[in-house]
This record gives structure tokens, sequence and C-alpha cells, in this order.
């Protein structure tokens, strides 16, 4: 029997601890059991059970002061991840061998992590080996994304960990709950993108020409292939996390031994009338 996994990844701040402890919440109120394991050597501050923590491992501040190591905060993080990375032995031990656990992975905030470094991959190719399925779950801040220039950066931080990670891979735009109503109708453009058409926009705010050829490829590449889409969530919004879940749930096939439905949508694409059916009901309301 196969095992169910989330890599909850995203910048810094945009909500990956929110968001366990929300799906976690949300869990329990449905009967299903979600447990989380904390990858960020330099939490502080989240509120869900651990399932296992990897501060017991290695704690960030255990390097910083380390007089032979000398690291500031982001290389102390990276020497954590790859002392990690070499003791996955460690994470093994703490989830055992339970078949069927569903478990998010709160990682870090650091972007290096999800471009260029191959703890992540790794990280991957391990729980596979240890039956699991794994979906990346990449959350951007819907306050940074309400800009064209501001969204294409997010679309090409999620797309570097669709490339690096090669998993299905769930894009979310998060903290919907603090956009004001108008915000959340300018946003909708940003959740099932025109990319082309974002290219006018970005065409206006860009000063330099000498990007715009560079720009237009780009946003031509992600419309041509679909390739990048956001699902909104709003944690206080039970409806919306559910959907949000069944997507995550479809895309790692979870239950599909017991009688698995697949998400609302039955005839459109399913990211699309998803955004419909958030916003239809926030018109409605
Ligand atoms: N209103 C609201 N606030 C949120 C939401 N998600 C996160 N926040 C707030 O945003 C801040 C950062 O949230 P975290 O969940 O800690 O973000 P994170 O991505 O885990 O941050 P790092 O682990 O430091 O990278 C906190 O003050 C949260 O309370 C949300 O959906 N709605
Ligand atoms: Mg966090």
């Amino acid at each position: 029997m196969p095992r169910y996994a989330q890599l909850v990844m995203g910048p810094a701040g945009s909500g990956k601890s929110t968001y366990c402890s929300t799906i976690v919440q949300h869990a329990e109120a449905i009967n299903r059991s979600i447990q989380v394991v904390n990858l960020d050597p330099a939490a502080e501050h989240f509120n869900y059970p651990v399932m296992a923590d990897i501060r017991e491992l290695i704690h960030v501040d255990d390097v910083m002061e380390d007089d032979s190591l000398r690291f500031g905060p982001n290389g102390g993080l990276v020497f954590c991840m790859e002392y990690f990375a070499s003791n996955f032995d460690w994470l093994e031990e703490s989830l055992g061998h339970v078949e069927d656990d569903y478990i998010l992975f709160d990682c870090p905030g650091q972007i290096e992590l999800y471009t260029h470094l191959p703890v992540m991959k790794q990280l991957v190719e391990q729980l596979q080996q240890w039956e699991f399925r794994v979906c990346g779950v990449f959350l951007v801040d819907s306050q940074f994304m309400v800009e064209s220039f501001k969204f294409i950066s997010g679309v090409m931080a999620a797309l570097s960990a669709m490339v690096a990670l090669e998993i299905p891979q769930v894009n979310i735009m998060s903290k919907m709950d603090l956009l004001s109503p108008k915000a959340k109708k300018e946003i909708e453009k940003y959740l099932d993108p025109d990319m082309y058409s974002m290219m006018e926009d970005s065409a206006v705010t860009l000063r330099s020409k000498k990007f715009m050829k560079l720009t237009k490829a780009i946003c031509g590449l992600i419309d041509d292939y679909s390739m990048v889409r956001f699902l909104p969530f709003d944690c206080t919004d039970d409806e919306g996390i559910n959907i949000v879940l069944q997507h995550i749930d479809f895309s790692i096939q979870y239950g599909e031994d017991l009688e698995f439905k697949e998400p609302k949508e039955d005839d459109e694409e399913p990211g699309n009338k998803n955004f419909d059916e958030y916003f239809q009901d926030r018109v409605d309301s």
C-alpha cells in the first residue's frame, strides 16, 4: 500500500506553516488523519502537533554558534539541510512504516532549496523509495501577486520547483482572506492567467525595452503549455480548503482503493472551473 506526502514549499512567510496547521485541523474535522513533519531547522512558531521535527536532528542555532563553522542564517540553513540529506535514516525512524500514512512536510522558506540545491530532490527520491506518492505544494502570498511583473516572478519561482523536483505540483495563492473584495476581483485574472495579455500589462511597467523580448518569450512559453495555474487558499473557508485538498489528493491518487471522487468538475478543465466557482461563491454571498 502506498503512502502519501505533500512537500509544502514557497518563499519565506508565504504561509506554509499556517497552511499545514489549517489542513491538519480540516482533516480532523472530516475524520481524516493527516500528520506534519517540520523540516525547518530554524522554525520558531508553528501550531500543529509534529510527528517529527528536524530540530531534534539539527538546529540552525547550533550551526551558527559553532566557532569552526561560523555560518550566517542562510548558510547555516543550507548546512543543516545537507546534514539532513546525509541522515535520512533519522527520518525513516521517525516516520515508521505505517501504510496509508498521509504526511505534510513543512519546508523552510529559502528559495534556493527549490531552485538549484539537490536536497529537496534527494528527499523526494528517498520518499519515493519508501513508497510515498509525493505532491509538491507551492505557496505564493496573494498580496505579492497583484501586479503583472510580481506575478511573473511568482510563476517563475513555482516553475523552478516544478522543473527541479519533477513531481506533480499544485500551486497555491495563499492568504486570500486578507484581500479586499476589490483586490480579490483584480486577482481573479492571475489565478487562471492569460500570459499574453499579462505581457501587454508588463510592457507598461517595464521601463527598459531591453527585456521585453525575454519577458515575451517566457510568457508565451508558459501560456502555450498551460504550465502554471494557482488555486486560491483562504484558511477561513472550509469549502475552498476542501477543493484544494481534493486537487492534491487527485494528483497523488489518494484513496484510489477507496471509492475515489474526482474534484468537483466534470466537463471542464479542473483549474478553470475551480476558480470560477470560487469567485462565483463570493459574488453570490
Ligand atoms: N490572514 C492570514 N494570515 C496568514 C495566512 N497564512 C499565513 N498568515 C500569516 O503570515 C505569517 C507567516 O505565516 P507562516 O505560516 O509562518 O509562513 P511560513 O511560510 O511558514 O514562513 P517561514 O517558515 O518563515 O518561511 C504569519 O504571521 C501568519 O499568521 C492566511 O491564510 N491568512
Ligand atoms: Mg514556517
